[in-house]
């Protein structure tokens, strides 16, 4: 259990097609670390003490779930997503029963994420009652790029951040407010753009830049690296 009284609930959405990975299944599918991206997304969240359980959001003709071992955990229910990452998320959250619940909303491809930051990101729940997520902030100069594929202009990158997940907001406003942001044809990326439209600015909580999003056929190597890595330190420290 955490160390506060509500319940928390990680959130999975992971109905996409992955179509920027230009690949043979669902990017969520491909292989990694002897399972799939989702398997092992899954298991860290699964296996984390303080969530409660796991709502996992499927594409509607999703062939491959079933197949993983995960799928009979007690801990995890499906429920079906959406046409975009929002409408899964917000069908994941209209299936939640529990009363006070925090929402954990993770993406299913960001497989590189540690039981290290899921704890620093539920610890940050007293500095941010409103609610946080974790980030990185950005290390390279920025550009903002021209309509002629020059540079336009540099980006100061001081206070810039790249947002990753999990977001971690209460989880029935979370679904409120996000259904009120879609209504009202705001472009909800994550759970945080919504909670800013609302007037709410979500804490920023420093997180690992290997938390990556597999979102190009490049990544995945990566994640893999990353993943190893994680074993090396894992063992080193047993
Ligand atoms: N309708 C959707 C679209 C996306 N996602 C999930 O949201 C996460 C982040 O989205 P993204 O990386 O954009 O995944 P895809 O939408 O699958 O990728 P693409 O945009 O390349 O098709 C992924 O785990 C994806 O499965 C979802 O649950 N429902
Ligand atoms: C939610 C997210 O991971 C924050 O960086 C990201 O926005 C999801 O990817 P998408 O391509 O925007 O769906």
């Amino acid at each position: 259990m955490n160390h506060f009284s509500q319940e928390i609930i990680a959130i999975v959405p992971a109905a996409g097609i992955g179509s920027r990975m230009q690949a043979q299944c669902p990017k969520q599918y491909l292989p990694l670390a002897g399972s799939c991206i989702l398997s092992v997304t899954l298991n860290v969240l699964l296996s984390h003490p303080a969530i409660s359980r796991v709502v996992v959001a499927l594409h509607p003709q999703d062939e491959y779930f079933a197949k993983l071992p995960e799928a009979q955990h007690p801990k995890l229910t499906q429920v079906i997503g959406g046409g975009e990452r929002v409408d899964s998320v917000i069908a994941a959250l209209a299936s939640l029963h529990e009363v006070d619940a925090w929402a954990l909303v993770h993406d299913a491809a960001r497989p590189c994420l540690t039981h290290q930051d899921i704890d620093k990101l539920i610890a940050s729940q007293r500095q941010f009652p409103q609610g946080a997520i974790l980030a990185a902030p950005v290390r390279d100069t920025m550009k903002r790029a021209s309509g002629n594929g020059c540079i336009d202009t540099t980006v100061p990158r001081e206070a810039l951040w790249h947002a990753l997940t999990p977001q971690f907001f209460p989880a029935l406003q979370l679904k409120q407010i996000l259904q009120q942001a879609v209504a009202a044809g705001v472009n909800v990326t994550d759970e945080a753009s919504a909670m800013e439209w609302a007037g709410i600015m979500p804490g920023l909580v420093s997180g690992r830049a290997d938390n990556i999003k597999v979102t190009h056929p490049d990544d995945l190597p990566l994640a893999q690296l990353y993943l190893s890595h994680h074993q090396h330190i894992k063992q080193a420290l047993e």
